[in-house]
């Protein structure tokens, strides 16, 4: 058991703990950088340099400095740092640390996986650790997190970093039962971890609770706790902790708006982008691709994807909970044969934090929405990271792939684009970001709509889900800011539905009322005649893309390689859609075969020669709501039918299957008994020797016997030798064989 610490000794830590704290704060003030300087640009302390307080109240320079040790750090938190085996400085911390312990407001932007997180950990344990804060004293420091997961990480480095110091940390996120425990302690935590949510919660909810005396605030994905979605409650949190602190803010992508800035009360801050200068602004070690694939072959191509790569640790982003949902449903029922995980923020906290360890540990498919996609770095390096559905932006972008190619570890990225989205590829060059325009290649696209079908036939529950998917993705795209990129009008919805094997295209009130504005004004522009050189800007804007398309044999290789060779065609005719003043309802149709429509999904027309889906047969013609439109006793029966078919179908297909294997077989063992008679001929007329004779006898011995392996009996069918026999007439015995066997 250990003793206590005896009073003597207290006393005595106390006093040294003073000294180093006189110490460090000398050193700070006497070596400070200058402000608006970038320590950066100063050259490293020369090899085996001293470093700290050099004597007549002199002390090393910390700006410019490469390890950690070198910087007025606590012996407690160099300790810490060492045991977790951090000892050089990545250029964000080289760059933001020196102005962040002197007290400074900083506004960090470095490129993902560069260690932002140690950048402001370190400043808020060592302002805490010189202002000898303790638990009386409360709440020393906030920082806020747009997601629990990544609050969680944070909390974990803290903990690591923070192991010696004696401070009490919280984690405040929402989805969490225990708030009335929390409510109860909140007050006695000297630094809180939160998301911004449960923060203005406990400001709200928790009697006293108190930040006043707090001494630095941390935005960490500054840009995404700034922008709108966060905005009322950042505005509140603000708005109840004191002005004079420390503040700092973190990103890839950061903000420099100064109306953003300005409601943060930042004082003279210092902006540090590092990676400013970079030929790009993603990861060195981060390969990235874009291809082009048509809506309805997203599922295909990510099924491929998946079984091609079942090596591989990979996150895949969707852009809604429902479709990861769907997705992760229904691939997992299908094998692909490596685990799958999903997450998203319907899920409950435990579960979310469950899978995030999990996936964290194992190799897996992680289908995520954006709740993954920024700030978390997954301990066991992350492969690939796929993008089926186009980022809102190209911060979203950056930040996604960035969960691949962290610190020193290289990754790879692919990204889905429509054939209408392609004006994506000019805003990601325009940003820096090099991406590889592959072209997939058709003959290696292992579809998965026909069994997508199958499954939902099977699984009724399942088709809800794909209902939910499938409407939350076109929701998505009509909620979009960014209208060049994202035009739902552009989209093949039906054949969309199909891919999800859906047996019909759910209706969708906001589409419709799309097109019926759309038709409106379609009326009015009629009249007007269509400006001849939009060509021409068409096809400039595809030559400038053209110019940014290479391609990269390595990764091609390694890529699947699959989908649509029509793909010119595709980008073509969704940038020609734009000349054509017409909905999807005056457009003419293409009598198209649809490979890849699942099964149950014949097409029926109506009275004015309209596709319908099938069930539309049997819907009402009252309109309703959303999809459901039909009465779910003539839609069950339908199934009921439905899945009689397939299994007659089924039969049907595995006995015309067979005999055609039997067919086959025949007539290649008929083929290799022609093929010996005529060798042997030949050796008669070229060779008498014994041995030959021999090998003859053999051949003549297995020539006679045919056993049918495949007949239901074993039957055993006797040929006579080879004599006398043509090949006309070995034909002809084939084919009566053939009959007999089908008689
Ligand atoms: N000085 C360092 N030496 C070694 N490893 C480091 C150092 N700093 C950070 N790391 C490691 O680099 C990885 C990425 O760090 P971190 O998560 O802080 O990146 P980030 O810049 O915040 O990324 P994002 O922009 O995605 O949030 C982590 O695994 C971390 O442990």
């Amino acid at each position: 058991m250990r003793r206590p610490k005896s009073k003597q000794f207290r006393k005595q830590q106390r006093l040294s703990e003073e000294d180093d704290i006189k110490q460090l704060n000398s050193w700070i003030q006497f070596q400070k950088p200058d402000s608006g300087s970038n320590p950066m640009s100063l050259p490293p302390l020369p090899k085996n340099s001293p470093v700290g307080h050099l004597g007549d109240n002199t002390f090393s320079r910390y700006a410019g400095v490469v390890r950690f040790e070198q910087l007025p750090l606590s012996k407690k938190t160099k300790d810490a740092l060492r045991s977790s085996k951090f000892v050089s400085m990545t250029d964000i911390q080289r760059a933001s640390l020196p102005h962040a312990l002197c007290g400074r407001d900083v506004l960090g932007a470095a490129k993902t996986g560069s260690g932002k997180t140690l950048a402001f950990i370190i400043p808020v344990l060592e302002k805490l650790y010189r202002e000898r804060w303790g638990p009386e004293d409360g709440v020393g420091s906030i920082i806020i997190s747009p997601t629990r997961e990544l609050a969680g990480q944070i909390f974990e480095v803290l903990n690591s970093v923070g192991k010696y110091h004696g401070f009490s940390a919280g984690l405040l996120i929402g989805g969490r039962k225990d708030v009335d425990t929390e409510k109860e302690r909140v007050n006695e935590l000297n630094i809180l971890i939160c998301t911004p949510g449960r923060l203005l919660q406990h400001m709200d909810e928790t009697p006293n609770f108190d930040c006043s005396q707090m001494q630095v605030l941390v935005l960490d994905e500054a840009d995404r706790i700034l922008d709108s979605g966060f905005k009322k409650e950042l505005n509140a949190i603000i708005s109840q902790l004191p002005k004079r602190r420390q503040t700092m803010l973190f990103s890839a992508t950061q903000t420099k708006s100064v109306q953003d800035l300005a409601r943060l009360s930042l004082k003279d801050p210092e902006y540090l982008s590092v990676h400013e200068e970079s030929v790009a602004a993603t990861p060195t070690l981060l390969k990235q691709i874009v291809m082009i694939v048509p809506l309805d072959q997203k599922l295909d191509m990510l099924w491929t994807f998946i079984k091609t790569h079942l090596q591989f640790k990979t996150i895949v982003f969707l852009s809604s909970c429902k479709q990861v949902n769907y997705v992760y449903e229904a691939f997992r029922k299908l094998h692909p044969g490596i685990p799958l995980k999903c997450l998203h923020g319907r899920m409950k906290q435990e579960k979310r934090m469950a899978i995030y360890s999990e996936f964290c540990e194992n190799r897996s498919v992680l289908f995520s929405t954006d709740v993954a996609a920024r700030g978390l770095d997954f301990n066991k390096a992350v492969d690939w990271v796929v993008q089926v559905d186009c980022p809102e932006n190209v911060a979203s972008y950056i930040h996604r792939v960035g969960r691949t190619a962290r610190y020193k570890s290289d990754g790879k990225s692919v990204l889905f684009l429509l054939p209408s989205e392609t004006q994506m590829l000019e805003k990601l060059e325009a940003a820096k970001v090099p991406v590889h325009l592959v072209k997939p290649k058709k003959e290696k696209l292992q579809p998965v709509s026909s069994l997508l079908a199958s499954l939902l036939v099977k699984y009724p529950e399942l088709q809800q889900r794909a209902q939910r998917a499938f409407v939350t993705y076109l929701r998505s795209i009509h909620l979009q800011k960014d209208k060049e990129i994202f035009d739902i009008l552009k989209l093949p919805i039906d054949e969309y539905s199909a891919s999800l094997g859906l047996p019909m295209t759910p209706k969708i009130r906001f589409i419709n009322q799309k097109l019926k504005s759309k038709a409106v004004s379609t009326k009015s522009n009629l009249a007007e005649p269509v400006d001849p050189n939009q060509e021409n800007v068409l096809e400039g804007s595809r030559e400038k893309l053209d110019k940014i398309v290479f391609k990269d044999e390595e990764i091609e290789n390694d890529l699947l390689q699959a989908a649509d060779t029509s793909k010119e065609d595709d980008t073509k005719s969704a940038d020609i859609g734009e000349l054509i003043p017409a909905t999807r309802l005056l457009k003419k149709k293409k009598l198209k075969i649809n490979l890849h429509r699942p099964l149950g999904s014949r097409v029926v027309f109506d009275d004015e020669g309209n596709t319908l889906p099938p069930l539309a047969r049997i819907a009402g013609t009252q309109s309703v709501k959303d999809s459901l439109l039909i009465d779910p006793e003539q839609k069950a029966e339908y199934y009921k039918r439905m899945r009689e078919d397939l299994k007659k179908a089924d039969k049907e297909d595995k006995l015309v299957e067979r005999q055609r294997l039997r067919e086959k077989r025949i007539k290649q063992k008929m083929k290799r008994k022609a093929d010996n008679m005529e060798e042997e001929d030949n050796q008669d007329n070229i060779s008498g020797s014994e041995e030959d004779e021999t090998v003859n006898k053999r051949r003549h011995k297995k020539s006679k016997i045919y056993f049918d392996s495949d007949s239901d009996e074993g039957e055993r069918k006797e040929v006579t030798g080879n004599q006398g026999i043509t090949l006309q007439e070995q034909e002809a015995l084939a084919l009566k064989l053939l009959q007999s066997m089908q008689a």
